[in-house]
């Protein structure tokens, strides 16, 4: 049985830090039952519209609101948004178990659930040891863990991914799409596309503050895709692919940005042309990402 979802909705969200302008008309909406990954690079405005929604940091105008509602406003916020800003603000002297325990006290939640969210996120052997001796990785675990204390219906994790190892990463995708599974509204943010490309069905891209995509991960358009070519006969392939677009790459490869690999495939096995090589280039998503946030721009 799924959970009542509650919206994220962000409507012209702008603010500006003395002569820097964070947050430019930042308009977009998160759904419940998905994972959305909110990217953009360094600097971009993620944290500070996070900041926003939790009611942490006053916009200048627009608004950021869970269920249509301000953070403040929410009956019960603890209950209702699960939270985790930074993996670092621990007391370093309190164990894991303590950590949570204080925090369920204060926030009047069930301290039943401690143990129980310890276990979820995978540091029950590590329960009754010191925050400060936890590496980054584990630390996330422990943001999360304090996330979901209060059961919550929104999830919002500021790069939850930073410090977790490959096998981490695998984890926090598996819990993280079983918690959007269970009708969640969960919102991720990261500035490496590839990090959470597994894990999300939405993204939303914004650079310099301002909205630059949203939409389902399957229907970003990736473009024309590009195809590597490997052949002890550059020129000979060249001509069985007249008039397609052939670039020389260090190395000797050769980058065919127009055709696919069935067609350059083809192309040479009808030119009697020998090739050592023919793959679909890889990361066009992240090169999407890169030119859609204007990282990725020519210098
Ligand atoms: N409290 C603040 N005072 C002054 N400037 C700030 C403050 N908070 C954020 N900024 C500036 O606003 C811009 C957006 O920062 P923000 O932290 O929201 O970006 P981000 O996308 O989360 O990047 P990062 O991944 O590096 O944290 C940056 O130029 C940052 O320096």
């Amino acid at each position: 049985m799924g959970l009542e979802g509650h919206r994220i909705d962000v409507v012209g969200l702008t603010k500006t830090f003395g002569t820097t302008k964070a947050l430019d008309d930042l308009t977009f909406s998160v759904t419940p039952g998905t994972v959305t990954g909110f990217l953009g690079p360094n600097g971009a405005g993620k944290t500070t519209t996070l900041r926003c929604l939790l009611g942490l940091v006053a916009p200048d105008s627009g608004t950021a609101t869970v269920d249509g509602r301000a953070y403040r406003d929410l009956d019960d916020p603890i209950r209702t948004v699960g939270a985790a800003l930074e993996a670092s603000d621990f007391h370093p002297g309190r164990t894991a178990r303590d950590h949570l325990l204080v925090m369920a006290l204060g926030a009047g939640l069930d301290t039943g659930r401690v143990d129980a969210m310890l276990a979820q996120v995978g540091l029950t052997d590590s329960a009754r040891r010191r925050v400060g001796g936890f590496s980054l990785g584990m630390r996330q675990r422990l943001a999360l863990a304090a996330a979901l204390l209060g059961d919550p219906r929104v999830l919002i994790l500021d790069e939850p991914a930073n410090g977790l190892d490959p096998a981490g990463i695998a984890w926090l995708r598996g819990f993280l799409r079983a918690l959007a599974a269970e009708g969640r509204t969960v919102l991720v943010s990261s500035h490496v596309l590839s990090e959470v490309q597994q894990t999300v069905d939405e993204v939303v891209v914004i650079s310099r503050g301002r909205l630059v995509r949203q939409g389902r991960l399957e229907d970003l358009d990736t473009g024309p895709s590009a195809v590597l070519v490997r052949t002890p006969t550059p020129d000979l392939l060249r001509q069985a692919l007249a008039g397609a677009a052939v670039e020389a790459l260090p190395g000797g490869a050769l980058r065919v940005s127009d055709r696919s690999t069935a067609e350059v495939g083809h192309a040479a096995f009808a030119s009697g042309v020998e090739l050592h090589e023919l793959t679909p280039e890889p990361d066009d998503l992240e090169r999407l990402f890169l030119d859609m946030t204007g990282e990725g721009a020519a210098p």
